[in-house]
């Protein structure tokens, strides 16, 4: 199994690129996604995050994501102590699926973790995309997309490394500055060249 990641910043549009290499054909595992999955009511994941973080858990029974994203990332310890419950599950489902696809016959996957290079699992991938935009477009388009005022934006945005130094660690780079038309060709050609290992 070829194993590719797919990486950016929050909102630099790695889930738009994503859903372009979908359309491709690609397989494509999404790190946000699993840890939604590891943190379902039942879960242990669940479980250890209501421990250590009380009170995040609504009158559902569910995660409160927003009291807890505006916990974590005020404050770099807490959000260290959440992804030390997190990251472990994620790790683990995401194994289980790739056996899946294995067991599907499928040859190249690509892994769409937004932490990738901060993590280091950027070294275990056999290549690396990053959709890269200007820190002050990733802002904006953070802004307008979640409704954050500019100091919410610089918190999310300061708890990840920048996408310039990750671009630093990249195989391919996504513009994604432009229009969506300028950059589907530039995923079309990182498909394309992703099928080329075998
Ligand atoms: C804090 C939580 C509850 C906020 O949930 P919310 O629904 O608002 O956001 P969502 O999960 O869709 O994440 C949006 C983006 O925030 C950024 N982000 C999320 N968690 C982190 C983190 N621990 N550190 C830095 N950036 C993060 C990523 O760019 C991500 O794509 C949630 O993000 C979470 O449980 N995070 C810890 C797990 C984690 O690290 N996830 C990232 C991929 S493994
Ligand atoms: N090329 C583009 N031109 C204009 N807007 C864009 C473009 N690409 C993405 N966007 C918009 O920017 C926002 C962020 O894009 P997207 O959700 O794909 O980012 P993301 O990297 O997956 O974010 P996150 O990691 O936070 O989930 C969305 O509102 C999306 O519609």
């Amino acid at each position: 199994m070829h194993v590719f990641g797919l990486t950016g910043g929050i909102a630099s549009g790695k889930s738009t690129v994503s859903r372009m290499l979908r359309e491709l054909g690609a397989r494509v595992l999404d790190a946000d996604v699993i840890a939604r999955e590891v943190v379902e009511p039942g879960t242990p994941g669940l479980q250890r995050i209501s421990e250590r973080f009380p009170g995040v858990l609504g009158p559902d029974g569910r995660l409160d994501r927003v009291k807890l994203a505006t916990h974590i990332f005020a404050d770099p310890a807490e959000r260290a102590a959440l992804n030390a419950i997190v990251h472990p599950q994620v790790r683990a489902a995401f194994l289980t699926k790739l056996q899946a696809l294995e067991a599907e016959g499928i040859t190249h996957a690509v892994y769409d973790v937004p932490l990738l290079i901060e993590t280091g699992l950027h070294t275990a991938m056999e290549g690396v995309a990053v959709v890269w935009v200007p820190r002050d477009v990733q802002k904006a388009r953070l802004m307008a997309r979640d409704g954050l005022d500019a100091q919410a934006a610089e918190a999310r945005l300061s708890a990840q490394l920048s996408l310039d130094d990750k671009r630093a660690h990249a195989t391919w780079v996504i513009d994604n500055s432009g229009a969506p038309e300028s950059t589907r060709p530039q995923v079309e050609a990182v498909w394309r060249a992703m099928l080329a290992h075998d």
